[in-house]
């Protein structure tokens, strides 16, 4: 079992790099099925759920390569259409496969997907999308099978922006005939990614990044390149260190856009910040206070994936801070982890109120999972003494080598495998 060690107390000082987006990368390793040909994506991170991602391509025949930071992906090869649970349960992007494989072969076979536990994550309204667009999909004990002679455009409203059905929906139209409208689409800058994927594959898709996304199926056959978009959640993370070790750091290859809600809290918390157009400089030599309440929303409202590390942040700001989680029902399983290090934190459904205390200490804690480990490292790294995260399983998912990162930063940060 992986451990991490933290000597906390040192101010994180240099610049580090910010690696493409696991949650643009996945879902883009998943429309390479409709390609029918080759794909090379650039700035992909080295993440587990990129290898269960590259298992599950395989699995259905494509050839799959890594090369450090590039994935090539064919799916000429594409030959079965059912995923096994054991890949299935390995991450939540797995369902995302769903609608590529239904569109390339008219069938799939699968299960409910895994990834973190953050409350109930139905996936309802991707199957009722896939339903209005002509597919038979049989439910029997949570395993999932879809058909569908034939596919076809039509008009989807959301009854959420959900970020993954907005996805599974784009690529099963992508291959499908006639022109699909999603209304109450999510806006996240991933789903704009994958619309400049769809783009080159030759898709007439637009509308990414606003509520209303059309897409047009028609897939052009043929080798290509994409490069993934920085992932704003670990720049979140990495900006979250910086300010609860009050180090000065400088994020290069980021899109500060993507983070304005976050890098808008920082500030008011009283750290200085200077954004490039690709980078974003955090300067947290002056002691923190509380911002004002801090309540998760699709994009472009805070995300929900950064407030587990801005919370870890917040833990020694002077003054209360409120955060209101409205994207899951159980995103605050860090919060017990954090009072084991001298945090006071008091919960009440969907609302966490953190009173700021002078100091933490360290402690040996657990990761319940990705973000909440992460919000682990950040206090970690604020606090006085020695702290050790088991869980780092949860970690991997979503950080490429986030111990080295830190470690160039002036962390006393180790890794025990
Ligand atoms: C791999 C990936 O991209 N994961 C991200 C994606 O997850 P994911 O795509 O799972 O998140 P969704 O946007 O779908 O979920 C948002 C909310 O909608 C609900 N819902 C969703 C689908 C559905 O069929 N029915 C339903 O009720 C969910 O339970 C949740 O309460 O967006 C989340 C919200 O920004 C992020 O936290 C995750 O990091
Ligand atoms: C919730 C997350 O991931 P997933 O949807 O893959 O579980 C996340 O990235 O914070």
């Amino acid at each position: 079992m992986s451990i991490i060690r933290i000597d906390g107390g040192r101010r994180l000082s240099g610049s580090i790099p910010v690696h493409g987006a696991k949650n643009s990368v996945l879902p883009i390793m998943a429309a390479a099925l409709l390609a029918c040909g080759e794909t090379v994506i650039h700035n992909c991170p080295n993440l587990s759920d990129v290898d269960a991602a590259i298992r599950i391509l395989a699995h259905l025949g494509c050839t799959v390569a890594r090369e450090g930071e590039k994935v090539y992906v064919d799916s000429k090869t594409l030959t079965r259409s059912d995923i096994p649970h054991d890949l299935m349960k390995e991450m939540r992007s797995s369902v995302i496969f769903l609608g590529a494989i239904l569109a390339r072969l008219g069938e799939a076979v699968l299960s409910m997907p895994g990834g973190c536990e953050l409350g109930p994550r139905p996936i309802d309204l991707h199957l009722s999308a896939l339903r209005a667009m002509g597919a038979e999909i049989e439910e029997d004990g949570g395993n999932i099978v879809c058909k569908a002679k034939k596919l076809h455009g039509c008009r989807i409203n959301l009854a959420l922006p959900s970020v993954g059905a907005t996805e599974n929906t784009m690529l099963a139209a992508s291959r499908c005939e006639g022109t699909t409208i999603i209304t109450n689409a999510a806006c996240e800058p991933e789903i704009w990614d994958l619309q400049s994927y769809l783009r080159r594959l030759g898709v007439n898709v637009h509308g990414a990044g606003t509520p209303v996304v059309t897409i047009e199926g028609s897939i052009q056959k043929g080798s290509m390149e994409h490069w993934v978009i920085p992932d704003r959640i670990v720049a979140a993370t990495y900006l979250a260190c910086a300010a609860a070790s009050g180090g000065s750091v400088e994020l290069t290859g980021v899109m500060p856009g993507h983070l304005s809600t976050v890098t808008d809290v920082l500030g008011e918390m009283g750290c200085g910040l200077m954004l490039g157009e690709n980078t974003i400089y955090i300067s947290a030599d002056k002691p923190r206070k509380a911002a004002r309440p801090i309540e998760t929303k699709p994009y472009p409202g805070f995300p929900t994936d950064a407030q587990p590390p801005i919370m870890a942040a917040s833990l020694t700001a002077q003054g209360t801070t409120v955060f209101v989680e409205n994207i899951f029902e159980n995103r605050y399983r860090h919060v017990a982890e954090l009072l084991r290090m001298g945090a006071d934190i008091k919960t009440e459904g969907r609302v966490a109120i953190v009173s700021g205390v002078p100091r933490l200490h360290g402690a040996p804690i657990t990761s319940t999972d990705l973000r909440g480990g992460a919000s682990l490292l950040v206090a970690a790294l604020g606090a006085e003494g020695v702290t050790e995260i088991a869980g780092v399983h949860h970690i991997d998912r979503g950080y490429d080598n986030i111990v080295a990162a830190l470690e160039s930063l002036g962390a006393d940060i180790l890794r025990l495998d």
